[in-house]
């Protein structure tokens, strides 16, 4: 699976813990940044990376910010994007198997790096459980058109 991350300053090393979880476990991680704790703005890394899951170069996408809100508002301008800000499993879960979200999004500020890890794991191992759900998902879609 090829997964997309990227965060602003504030989601910094907790992105880069998420990306060393990644690797072990065999996903094609490609970084979009930031790469440091210098301030930048979240919707310029929410953005190219809803782009290239929108457009099918990546199966997913992780954000991380300070909250997980801002870059995961931006990362749902986007087209195609499902962006699910999620702090706990069963949302995790949720957020994959009724609505089939495309994007995590995490806050740095809110949880530890444990807690992520495991939303993390989950999110990338649920799948989408269709039916009555694929119904409701389309109906997110229509009101792009
Ligand atoms: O987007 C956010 C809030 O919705 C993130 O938490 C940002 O990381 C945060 O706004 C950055 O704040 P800072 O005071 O500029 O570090």
């Amino acid at each position: 699976m090829k997964v997309a991350i990227g965060c602003d300053h504030g989601g910094l090393h907790l992105k880069e813990d998420i990306k060393s979880l990644l690797a072990d476990g065999g996903y094609e991680v490609t970084d979009f940044g930031t790469n440091s704790t210098d301030s930048v703005d979240y919707p310029d890394i929410a953005v190219p990376v809803a782009n290239a899951v929108a457009n099918g170069e990546f199966d997913r996408g992780i954000l991380i910010c300070g909250t997980g809100i801002g870059i995961g508002i931006a990362a749902n301008k986007v087209k195609g994007i499902r962006a699910a800000l999620c702090h706990d499993t069963f949302s995790a879960h949720a957020s994959r198997e009724h609505n089939n979200a495309n994007i995590l999004t995490m806050g740095e500020r809110i949880i530890g790096p444990g807690l992520a890890r495991d939303i993390v794991k989950i999110w990338l191992t649920t799948e989408f459980e269709g039916g009555r759900h694929e119904r409701r998902v389309a109906k997110i879609a229509d009101i792009e058109e």
